[in-house]
């Protein structure tokens, strides 16, 4: 039996809300990430370190490489460079 045009919008409708619901919750671990990154970097340099650790961020891209693929790395590498923040060029 085919999918009727009327089907078709409701299961797209609902499908729409759980991908916005899903975004939502995304964006919000994105700012926790952010966030707990923002206190190990604080951390680091208060103690003489610097803000980035290049040997963590590869152990990173390599799991969300092996996670999602290619594109994982894409996504890391955002992810790294938010987290990074406005410090990027302080090291
Ligand atoms: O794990 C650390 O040491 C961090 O500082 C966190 C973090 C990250 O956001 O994952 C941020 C900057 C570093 O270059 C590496 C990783």
């Amino acid at each position: 039996m085919n999918t009727t045009e009327d089907e078709a919008t409701a299961v797209i409708a609902d499908a729409r809300t759980r991908i916005d619901d899903l975004d939502a919750r995304i964006a919000e671990l994105v700012r926790e990430r952010i966030t707990v990154s923002e206190q190990i970097q604080r951390t680091r340099i208060a103690a003489g370190g610097r803000r980035v650790h290049l040997s963590r961020e590869l152990e990173i891209l390599r799991r969300y490489r092996e996670a999602l693929g290619r594109p994982g790395t894409q996504l890391a590498m955002t992810l790294l460079e938010l987290c990074r923040g406005r410090g990027t060029s302080e090291r």
